[in-house]
């Protein structure tokens, strides 16, 4: 197992968060909302946690009608914002354009 991963200083994360501009900091959380209608955000969802479980890093979703809502943080880092969550931040972003194109309800 690897260690206890490391926080990021607030520089780091305001340089990460500059590419990532569908997200933003709260705190010791970065969020993003998809607008995707229902059924899509289920498949969205699905295909998201296929990867979160090969990546071994999770998002919190909130589905709703016609949008999701996306939190991450680490936990495993006394939920501090860490590298992983920039890394899976950016493949929540090419996961949600793929799924926002489909034709589904
Ligand atoms: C053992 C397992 O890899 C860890 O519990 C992983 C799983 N997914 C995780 N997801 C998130 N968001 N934070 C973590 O600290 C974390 N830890």
């Amino acid at each position: 197992m690897a260690g206890v991963p490391t926080p990021l200083t607030d520089e780091e994360i305001a340089e990460r968060l500059a590419v990532l501009p569908e997200w933003t900091r709260d705190g010791d959380v970065i969020h993003r909302r998809v607008d995707i209608r229902y059924h899509a955000g289920v498949a969205m969802i699905v295909h998201l946690a296929d990867r979160e479980r090969r990546i071994g890093h999770h998002a919190d979703i909130d589905l709703r009608i016609d949008h999701l809502h996306i939190a991450v943080t680490t936990h495993d880092a006394d939920y501090k914002l860490t590298e992983a969550d920039f890394d899976l931040a950016a493949r929540i972003d090419a996961i949600a354009v793929a799924h926002q194109s489909t034709p589904l309800d």
